[in-house]
């Protein structure tokens, strides 16, 4: 299997003299899922348009399982499955013929490989259905089967969770999660919330201006996860008043969010404030580290406001 699935090599594009992208270089593997956020405005459109070939480089490559997406089109968009902007889908039909009619597009699809697909997405009782029937969600995952109908190497969805609701944005992220996992699929997903991206990706780029101004491994340690330094955490307990009490004994400052509470502390003391709440009968329910690092520098890049 080849080691890299997507490769962005010095990738640049100038629009009316404007150089909206500035030179992305990044690797992505088999079966790794990557985030690609930044505020709207940032570029993200244009680099996957890019990278499906939808739009010309400027300068640099973009290459699929080593083949230039430039130079050698054709091989390399048959490794490619996209949603960019908004999925393609006649209403009129229903999914099953929706997903036929993309079938044909491509060669050796056969009605096992759709059905197979269908069963991935989670929508086999409603594929007899005409499409404008469908709520957003399934809309969304009905696009998502149409682009992986081919086996691609490479998945790319630009904000794929847009305008849906929570249960929506969950079974995305899980099928998401499987494709990767079970298939090997490398994922890169396009997103303005970093919320929803976390939970879903192995690495973050986040990109500002065109240029990727951070990158990590969602996993990796922090410089704060080192012993002595200060951590962020949520404790998320029973009886917040009393776990409260027992943190402010320690001049610990707690800000609250329903059951949930929001902490500064060295990460030596957990264990001991943990011990100290089950003695008292507070039933602790999770402690959970915030990756302060990538958060900050979120908030920082967006300001809280998603218009740059
Ligand atoms: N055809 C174009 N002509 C001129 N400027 C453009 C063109 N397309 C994009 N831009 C500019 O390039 C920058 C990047 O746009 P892009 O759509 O890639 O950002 P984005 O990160 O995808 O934002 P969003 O989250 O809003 O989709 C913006 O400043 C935009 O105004």
């Amino acid at each position: 299997m080849n080691e890299i699935a997507l490769e962005l090599k010095d990738v640049k594009k100038t629009i009316s003299n404007k150089e909206i992208i500035k030179g992305l270089n990044f690797q992505i593997k088999p079966g790794e899922v990557y985030g690609f956020i930044g505020p709207n405005g940032a570029g993200k459109t244009t680099t996957i348009r890019m990278m499906v070939g939808l739009m010309n480089l400027t300068e640099g490559d973009v290459k699929i399982l080593g083949k230039s997406i430039q130079s050698e089109y054709k091989e390399a968009a048959r490794n490619i499955g996209a949603i960019v902007e908004n999925p393609e889908l006649y209403s009129f039909m229903t999914g099953w013929q929706n997903l036929m009619h993309f079938a044909r597009m491509y060669e050796g699809i056969t009605k096992e490989r759709i059905r197979e697909v269908v069963s991935l997405v989670g929508l086999d009782n409603v594929i007899n259905d005409k499409v404008k029937k469908y709520s957003l969600g399934m809309r969304q995952r009905l696009g998502v089967a149409q682009a992986i109908l081919h086996k691609p190497a490479v998945l790319i969805l630009d904000e794929p969770t847009n305008g849906l609701d929570p249960a929506g944005i969950r079974e995305i992220r899980d099928y998401i999660r499987r494709l990767a996992e079970e298939d090997q699929v490398a994922v890169v997903i396009s997103s303005h919330l970093l919320s929803e991206i976390e939970l879903m990706c192995d690495r973050i780029g986040i990109i500002k201006h065109g240029e990727i101004i951070s990158e990590r491994y969602v996993n990796e340690e922090s410089d704060q996860d080192d012993a002595q330094s200060d951590v962020k955490v949520i404790f998320d307990v029973g009886q917040a008043d009393e776990a409260i009490k027992v943190l402010e004994d320690r001049d610990i400052e707690v800000k609250r969010e329903s059951d949930k509470l929001v902490t500064e502390i060295n990460r030596q003391e957990i264990p001991n404030i943990v011990q100290t709440m089950v003695n008292q009968n507070i039933s602790v329910f999770g402690v959970t580290p915030i990756k302060a690092t990538l958060e900050d520098q979120f908030l920082e890049l967006t300001g809280g406001n998603v218009i740059e």
